[in-house]
């Protein structure tokens, strides 16, 4: 049932760059669809308070929709720092959106004064640091997410259905994932991309894209029941600053028959039809780029399965695009979470944060991928 009033979520922003821009561009628009949940950005912290303002300015100068629509009268404060963010009494929640790096102590900070937290991905620099985060949050009986937004959107949502329900490819075999962005030669060394004392590097930045098809349709078969992948194996090409170029992880799920090939890399551009390639025993999906945002899957049918066996029926194209970004789906499922008492999002709980973190761990263990003494906040015991 739809409630008469719509829930509204009160944001506060930290950290003013490119992705935070996206979200509240993207909780900003109005749209006829959604009725239950409603959004406001209270105030915008960054490090330069003229920056914040600029910021309101240009990305959302009216707030969020609840704002631009005239439910909500509050409008949103720039403010110096991010301390006052997580300590104003209007917010109930606040979305990290600063490097990597940061996300350890930020969103501690938010969850110590009492709020909520959207952290945007990677969680954390390793799995320790989550573990931490993940207990705070639970002890206070806060709401904590790694902000994966991918897992929201509705080709995600349709493929799950299709792959688990429908089994329109038969039994799920292999997940091929790739994406990769030609950073190299583009932006700067000292960038966050490249810059080791941001914990720069594709595996952190990209990976936990490459690796959601295979927690989704691998981890989450239902005959996999949930049994965490084995033998993995993953090789880093360093770039000149020490983080990852590019990085090949496989993965085993032996209770499926089924392995994970993921790669990432910021030394070319993923294919654009090609971004993920799901094979199944009846059939195969491809998913065009951006692995962050896929809109557009082909299915293709096997009309004879066996082996080499390549007849098909026509390929189904399926293409489930939105207007912008798209970040208000996943802003959308944290105002119910809130809304409901929920403290984890069931399309991305805290067991996957920190699934995903102990692989990236053990991936930089096994090249020597070591973070500058004193990154890390918390060190595995
Ligand atoms: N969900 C998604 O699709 C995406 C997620 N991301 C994730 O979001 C995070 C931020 O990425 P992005 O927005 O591209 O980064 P930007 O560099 O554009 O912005 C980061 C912001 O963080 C703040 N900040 C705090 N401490 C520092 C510091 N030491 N150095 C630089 N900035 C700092 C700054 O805001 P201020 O000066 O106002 O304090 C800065 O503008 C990353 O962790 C990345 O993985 C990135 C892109 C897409
Ligand atoms: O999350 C991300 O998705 C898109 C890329 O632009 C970016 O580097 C990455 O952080």
């Amino acid at each position: 049932m739809i409630a008469a009033t719509p829930y509204i979520a009160r944001w506060g922003i930290i950290g003013t760059g490119w992705i935070s821009s996206e979200f509240c561009k993207d909780i900003a628009l109005v749209r006829d669809d959604v009725k239950d949940v409603l959004h406001s950005i209270v105030a915008v912290g960054s490090r330069d308070k003229a920056k914040a303002q600029s910021f309101i300015d240009e990305f959302c100068p009216k707030g969020a929709n609840a704002q631009a629509g005239g439910i909500s009268s509050l409008t949103p404060k720039a403010v110096e720092g991010y301390e006052a963010v997580y300590n104003d009494p209007e917010v109930d929640i606040i979305y990290v959106g600063t490097p990597n790096q940061a996300h350890f102590e930020n969103a501690k900070a938010a969850l110590e004064a009492g709020k909520h937290c959207l952290l945007e991905k990677p969680a954390t620099l390793n799995a320790a640091e989550w573990a931490v985060l993940s207990e705070l949050a639970k002890g206070k009986g806060l709401f904590l997410m790694e902000a994966v937004w991918t897992r929201f959107l509705p080709l995600t949502l349709k493929l799950q259905e299709l792959i688990h329900e429908q089994k329109v490819i038969g039994d799920v075999r292999a997940v091929h994932s790739d994406f990769s962005m030609e950073f190299l030669g583009v932006v700067p060394p000292t960038h966050r991309t490249f810059n080791i004392d941001m914990a720069g590097g594709s595996m952190l930045d990209l990976g936990p894209y490459t690796l959601l098809p295979a927690l989704l349709y691998l981890y989450h078969a239902p005959a996999n029941e949930q049994s965490p992948p084995e033998n993995l194996i993953g090789s880093m090409l360093k770039a000149e600053t020490g983080v990852d170029l590019s990085t090949s992880i496989t993965m085993n799920f032996p209770k499926i028959n089924a392995k994970a090939f993921l790669s990432s890399s910021f030394a070319y551009n993923t294919a654009e039809d090609r971004a993920t390639f799901i094979t199944g025993t009846k059939g195969h999906i491809t998913l065009a780029s951006p692995g962050c945002r896929p809109t557009k899957a082909t299915i293709r049918r096997f009309t004879k399965p066996g082996i080499m066996s390549y007849g098909h029926d026509d390929d189904e194209v399926i293409e489930l695009n939105f207007p912008q970004f798209g970040l208000y789906f996943e802003a959308d499922a944290v105002a119910r979470s809130l809304r409901d008492g929920q403290l984890e999002n069931p399309a991305m709980p805290h067991k996957e944060t920190a699934m995903t973190m102990e692989i990236f761990d053990e991936v930089r263990r096994q090249n020597g991928y070591v973070f500058r003494k004193g990154l890390e906040q918390v060190q595995a015991s």
